[in-house]
């Protein structure tokens, strides 16, 4: 049994009462772990057809299942492909609540390491525009990597502070997601940083930056714009007290109540200060009630509507067309059907990085940038070489070089493992000539090559090779 802090577990006594009991001994279960389909890679037929995993389906979230440990998913090559997200089951009702739709513009202000931001791109099917902040440089990087590992073509990756960003972005997104940093509780199970870190000053700390963040937050939302504000603690002062702080500080904003859902009960009015009764439309997921650690959630509305969509402002950024000289060359080459490239305009170079920026970006000089959009590749003098990025959004069918390899093969393991491979040990291909080839496993992209002389000159990036 793992050792809860003193004050943690009297409180929760007091707060709980006579269900104290059933919550406590929740601890001695073991944890469940959940993983996440992406749909941008992979249908739910397909994914159950194929899935090598013993999975069983989490009750409350469309794409996501229960998975037993002893499978490893995270260390197989569909991991690598992109085709799923490893995420706390309670986690997943976050975006399921905020329910966004494809065209939309998508706010996931506190997104490291990418759990919401990866499912929120799922959704919008690759239309409208997700931008996913995080405010620790490390942690904005390790987002930035999940971005690229799903595929996501219409996002970008910011490192602000929420304060810069809504005077950056007034009005502007149709969803918002705060995933706010909090104490911690209910993750104590398999957190043991922070039940050391907990203590009562700690939770009054959260609740103080949470209601911080969320005020940003409201200011860069529509009229008529849906938010939702999650945590995975149980303290009331991080929870129903900061919807109802909030709430008393913007009356333009609302509960939105989402109904019944399965798992999740219902916020606790009793545990704020007024007691106002529309906390109950928020939801808990308890660990004693549920297979899923502690939640808390907030679907939050705010009144009016929003008169067409908002003017963007001129892409000026955009970079010269002579710059993309030769990654249009490639483009045309590589791709079947390259127009779709070749015809936008918003190019940007960050160096000798060549990305292409989703149409609704607004200009965004001197912001903190980790990714700007789609990473097409590198610009070197007279050379062009396509991103990782690149590889993992395009489908074998979009491009005229592939070759494919079963993932419980050897060579699969080669591949991941940055060693080459011949030309033969592909049992399916489409290859006419030398040069690059878009790696595919079971049929999802996985990575670059390049042919020459019957070997596959491996591309895969050394940062990501399996040891
Ligand atoms: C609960 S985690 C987010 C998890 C993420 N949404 C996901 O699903 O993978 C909270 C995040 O907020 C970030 N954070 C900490 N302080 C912050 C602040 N003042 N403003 C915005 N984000 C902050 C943390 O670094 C952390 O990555």
């Amino acid at each position: 049994m793992i050792q809860l802090p003193d004050a943690f577990s009297e409180k929760m006594k007091h707060l709980l009462g006579d269900e104290y009991d059933s919550f406590i001994s929740s601890y001695e279960k073991e944890r469940v772990q959940g993983l996440r389909r992406n749909p941008l890679k992979v249908s739910e037929e397909e994914f159950d057809r194929m899935c090598p995993f013993e999975l069983k389906k989490i009750p409350w979230v469309r794409e996501g299942y229960y998975y037993h440990a002893g499978d490893r998913p995270g260390k197989h090559p569909y991991h690598e492909a992109g085709l799923y997200y490893i995420q706390e089951p309670s986690a997943m009702a976050v975006v399921e609540l905020l329910d966004p739709q494809p065209g939309e513009r998508i706010l996931d202000l506190c997104a490291a390491p990418g759990g919401k931001t990866t499912h929120i791109a799922g959704r919008m099917e690759g239309k409208g525009f997700l931008v996913s902040n995080e405010i620790h440089p490390a942690r904005a990087k390790i987002l930035s990597q999940n971005v690229e590992r799903f595929g996501i073509g219409n996002g970008v990756v910011t490192n602000e502070d929420s304060g810069r960003l809504s005077a950056r972005f007034p009005l502007f997104f149709d969803r918002i997601v705060v995933d706010a940093p909090c104490s911690g509780e209910g993750m104590f199970r398999k957190d043991e940083a922070a039940r050391l870190q907990w203590s009562p000053e700690h939770v009054a700390i959260c609740a103080r930056r949470q209601e911080e963040i969320l005020s940003n937050a409201a200011a860069m939302l529509k009229p008529g714009g849906t938010m939702v504000y999650s945590t995975c603690t149980f303290s009331p002062e991080e929870n129903e007290q900061v919807i109802e702080a909030f709430l008393l500080a913007n009356p333009e904003f609302s509960i939105l109540d989402m109904g019944e859902r399965q798992g999740l009960s219902n916020g606790r009015p009793e545990w704020s200060k007024t007691g106002r009764s529309d906390l109950s439309g928020t939801y808990r997921i308890w660990p004693h009630q549920s297979d899923g650690e502690g939640h808390y959630l907030a679907v939050l509305k705010k009144e009016g509507t929003c008169d067409g969509p908002l003017k963007r402002t001129d892409p000026s950024y955009c970079t010269d067309p002579s710059v993309r000289k030769e990654a249009e060359g490639f483009l045309k080459e590589f791709l079947v059907e390259p127009d779709q490239y070749l015809t936008r305009k918003e190019y940007i170079l960050f160096g000798e990085q060549l990305y292409l920026i989703p149409p609704e970006m607004i200009d965004f000089k001197g912001m903190k940038i980790v990714r700007p959009g789609l990473h097409i590749g590198t610009i070197k003098k007279n050379r062009f070489e396509p991103s990782h990025a690149l590889a993992l959004f395009l489908k074998k069918e979009e491009v005229k070089q592939w070759a494919d390899f079963p993932a419980d093969g050897v060579e699969m393991v080669k591949y991941l493992k940055g060693e080459t491979l011949s030309e033969e040990a592909s049992p399916r291909s489409q290859l006419s000539k030398k040069g690059w080839v878009l790696m595919n496993t079971d049929g999802f992209s996985i990575g670059f090559a390049k042919l020459s002389g019957g070997i596959f000159k491996n591309h895969y990036p050394k940062g990501l090779r399996w040891m």
